[in-house]
């Protein structure tokens, strides 16, 4: 469960949250910028609106993306959707790719960043939420440099290890890195590469983070 903030209703629905600006606590302003008309007034009708969605394995990125698309209106990129999308075309790097997932590792970030690319140029839409990615400071780097552009804004679900093992061990997906060792692996990986991505975010200023309910104090406002 995540802690419910009233104000946030649209976005948290069945289940609640708790938003909190690394800058300015309960600072509810990214709700602006999901709305209709921001993204294109905030970028000067440059590029589109980009929101990271990140977190460790089994937060609920890709959960709560479906409630803000659903909300929000904003296209959904999931990087782990179009990698297993990749293996399952039997593409050129489908191999490498499934080998790197089971073992919890990183694809490459030309594989990755190649894939989002095409999705958003083969889009009309000008508001992306980029669910899985960047998963490290390569990644990150590789994105700025392929793409010309920095998110807007970035989600971080912070989840408590535990929580995370049980959903992920729970998904029923057939997910073949859904089994306690590689998702041991993969929680290494989040917060040896990972968070230092969510860390330069935070220092930028972009960060969002969603509480899990555990973690909120008393007033939820
Ligand atoms: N707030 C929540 N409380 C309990 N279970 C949840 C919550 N959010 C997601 N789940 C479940 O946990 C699992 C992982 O969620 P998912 O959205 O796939 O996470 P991620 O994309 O971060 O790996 C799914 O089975 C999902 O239904
Ligand atoms: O940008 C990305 C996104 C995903 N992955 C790989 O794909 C797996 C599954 O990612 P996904 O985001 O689907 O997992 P989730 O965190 O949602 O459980 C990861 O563990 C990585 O091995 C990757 O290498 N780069
Ligand atoms: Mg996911």
């Amino acid at each position: 469960m995540w802690r419910r903030a009233a104000s946030l209703s649209p976005f948290i629905s069945s289940s609640g949250s708790l938003i909190r600006n690394h800058q300015t606590a309960y600072n509810f302003k990214i709700w602006e910028s999901f709305t209709t008309e921001i993204p294109t007034q905030v970028k000067g009708g440059k590029g589109p609106f980009i929101c990271f969605v990140l977190g460790g394995p089994g937060s609920g990125k890709g959960t709560q993306c479906a409630k803000i698309v659903k909300n929000y209106g904003l296209t959904h990129l999931s990087a782990g959707e179009l990698l297993r999308r990749e293996i399952a075309s039997n593409s050129e790097y489908g191999t490498t790719i499934l080998n790197t997932i089971k073992e919890g590792k990183i694809v490459p970030s030309e594989v990755t960043v190649s894939l989002i690319q095409k999705e958003m140029e083969s889009s009309d839409s000008k508001k992306f939420l980029i669910d899985g990615f960047p998963r490290s400071e390569e990644n990150r780097a590789a994105f700025e440099r392929i793409m010309g552009a920095e998110p807007d804004i970035v989600l971080f679900f912070d989840c408590p290890e535990e929580e995370m093992v049980n959903r992920v061990l729970n998904r029923n997906e057939g997910r073949v890195d859904d089994n306690i060792d590689t998702v041991r692996k993969r929680l290494q990986v989040f917060k040896a590469l990972n968070l230092p991505v969510i860390n330069y975010y935070a220092r930028r200023g972009k960060l969002y983070t969603v509480l899990h309910t555990d973690q909120c104090s008393g007033n939820s406002r």
